[in-house]
């Protein structure tokens, strides 16, 4: 199957939390690991996230540094990637920072269940990419989105849609930043939530790279294919 190389990139507590148990958004990392995250969205051909961690944190998904948006500008490239939100049922708020920020194409993968009111008020801001009956059908996905030209995706989470993509085998890399904070909360998100895994079932990563950063450590893990 020809699908995009696809990363994802998460912070997490040292006690193993994305954000707080009200599903605030939380700082972990720091300036060099904010400017890592900001290298690896200008390297990337488009980046991705589920429509919870829209409704949550209403990303902008832009690259941050100047440099890096000149240099992307240089090679013939938007200065923002492509920016994908993975919604099966439209819900994305049309006053959405991603449509205020920021260049470039912006991509709402929608499933057939969505109503096609939102899908016709999304169409004015987005392309509409259509997978799945009820979710959206992330094997299909990748590979419309790499047949659109996408070869590196990277992916910002949340919980869920790491879950789907990684219990599809979609994941090549995954990068983990561990910041030097307690979360806590039985509730609060983990870098991958869903369903879960059988102990047979169990997916392996190898540990690539590990880089003290800020106040915690960057780990770099690549997929382990049986
Ligand atoms: N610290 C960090 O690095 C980051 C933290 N976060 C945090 O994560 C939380 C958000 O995570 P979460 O609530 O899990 O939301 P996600 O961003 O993971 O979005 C999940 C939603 O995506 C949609 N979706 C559609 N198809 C699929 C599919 N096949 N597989 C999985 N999901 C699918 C579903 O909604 P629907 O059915 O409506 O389509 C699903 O509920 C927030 O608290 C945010 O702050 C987020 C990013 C990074
Ligand atoms: N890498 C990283 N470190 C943190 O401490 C974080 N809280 C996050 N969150 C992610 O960054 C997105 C914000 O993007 P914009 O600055 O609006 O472009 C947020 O939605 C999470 O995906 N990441």
């Amino acid at each position: 199957m020809q699908r995009p190389f696809t990363f994802i990139n998460c912070a997490m507590s040292l006690d193993g939390k994305i954000s707080t148990k009200q599903r605030h958004q939380v700082k972990i990392s720091g300036h060099d690991d904010f400017m890592r995250m900001d290298s690896l969205r200008s390297g990337s051909d488009a980046i991705m996230v589920g429509i919870g961690t829209v409704l949550a944190d209403d990303p902008s998904l832009t690259v941050k540094s100047k440099i890096l948006r000149d240099e992307r500008v240089e090679k013939g490239f938007e200065e923002t990637p492509v920016r994908i939100i993975v919604d099966s049922l439209a819900r994305t708020p049309l006053t959405s920072d991603i449509f205020k920020k920021g260049q470039g194409q912006i991509i709402i993968a929608t499933s057939r269940s969505a109503p096609s009111f939102r899908v016709q008020a999304l169409q004015e801001k987005a392309t509409i990419i259509t997978a799945g009956e009820k979710k959206v059908d992330l094997q299909k996905l990748a590979l419309k989105l790499h047949d659109m030209g996408i070869k590196r995706l990277m992916v910002e989470g949340g919980a869920t849609l790491n879950w789907g993509l990684i219990s599809k085998d979609l994941v090549d890399e995954i990068y983990t930043f561990i910041g030097n904070m307690v979360i806590g909360g039985t509730g609060a998100p983990t870098p991958v939530d869903g369903a879960g895994f059988n102990q047979d079932e169990l997916k392996s990563f190898r540990l690539e790279s590990a880089e003290i950063m800020d106040a915690g450590i960057v780990l770099r893990w690549s997929a382990e294919r049986k």
